[in-house]
């Protein structure tokens, strides 16, 4: 039987990394290799696909920009048209991972799997988890079951959504986690199971288009903290912010010396969803007669800060009306 076709697309990151010891597990060079020595380092994955590599930048994700993932959501657009391709590996730094699988959640236009992989450990290292998880990646890219379920995210033998999975753990291998709602399936025996579906909307069945974008509109988070007050959020409006995410304590409340100044940003056009610094759990609607709904602050439902933005500046190409954003909030 013909094998399938998986484009890979390669970002750079810790599966890419390089150290000068197989001991050394920080403090190495991410993004140091070319794809193509990560798929020769992986002779198994010919047994399951062909594969393409294809290097778009050879980042640590640290440094992942606007630029970059319009580029990688366009690229993902056109390969998957082609008939001949069943689905696409994205090799990517773990630090904002999750930043460009929600944001190809929005924007990838197929139902053909998308998966976003990384590792903790660098090539170089002893018990290095990208090669797995790399053959993990491209076996699920490749299975006609992992269609239709949004983009996921791969590592560690464990599939999550990409809306839901987090890093959690700033160098363990066990990082991505989805603390409010759980993994989407595993990896065991060399198969994926899927346990459940997301019940948000992604891919083909969002409004986002990116195919005429070049950039996107400024969106800032605040992280809300003791004693915060207003400066930052004034520094977002006076460098242009169109939306800014208030990364909230707790149920996304907001210190009343921060709020001031977040209510002055909506009266001048600016956009501000309430999201929780805690990690789990979502923010409750504060409805229209709360102190949060009168100053026209909207809500961020189980976003965490760094995916709401990203679904603001979405939403901001679109249409600048709040009821309209609310709306996406709840959807996607
Ligand atoms: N484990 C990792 O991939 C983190 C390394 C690096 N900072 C990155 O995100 O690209």
């Amino acid at each position: 039987a013909q094998l399938p076709n998986v484009a890979i697309l390669a970002t750079g990151g810790t599966i890419a990394g390089t150290a000068s010891s197989s001991t050394q597990v920080t403090g190495y060079k991410a993004g140091d290799l070319a794809i193509q020595t990560l798929i020769d380092a992986v002779p198994a994955i010919k047994e399951f696909a062909n594969v393409s590599g294809e290097q778009i930048v050879k980042i640590s994700s640290n440094n992942m920009t606007d630029e970059v993932l319009l580029k990688l959501a366009k690229r993902c657009n056109e390969l998957l048209a082609d008939p001949k391709i069943s689905g696409i590996v994205i090799t990517h730094g773990t630090d904002t991972l999750e930043e460009t699988a929600y944001f190809l959640n929005l924007t990838v236009k197929s139902k053909k799997p998308v998966v976003v992989v990384g590792a903790m450990r660098p090539a170089t290292a002893i018990s290095a988890d990208g090669p797995m998880n790399l053959l993990n990646a491209v076996k699920l890219a490749a299975d006609p079951n992992a269609q239709d379920r949004g983009v996921l995210i791969a590592l560690n033998d464990q599939i999550n959504a990409a809306r839901e999975g987090t890093k959690t753990n700033t160098t363990n291998v066990d990082t991505f986690q989805a603390p409010t709602l759980g993994l989407l399936g595993v990896v065991a025996g060399g198969k994926n199971y899927f346990m459940r579906d997301t019940t948000m909307k992604h891919t083909h069945e969002t409004e986002f288009d990116v195919s005429k974008l070049d950039k996107l509109p400024r969106v800032d988070i605040v992280y809300s903290h003791a004693s915060d007050d207003s400066v930052l959020v004034d520094a977002a409006v006076a460098a242009g912010a169109k939306g800014i995410i208030s990364a909230g304590s707790g149920n996304g409340s907001i210190h009343q010396d921060a709020e001031v100044g977040l209510a002055n940003a909506v009266k001048k056009g600016v956009v501000v969803v309430r999201s929780s610094r805690t990690g789990s759990g979502i923010v409750t609607p504060a409805g229209a007669d709360s102190d949060y709904g009168k100053a026209g602050f909207l809500d961020g439902y189980s976003l965490n800060p760094q995916k709401a933005r990203l679904l603001l500046q979405l939403a901001l190409t679109k249409t600048n009306d709040p009821k309209k954003i609310q709306e996406m909030f709840m959807k996607y």
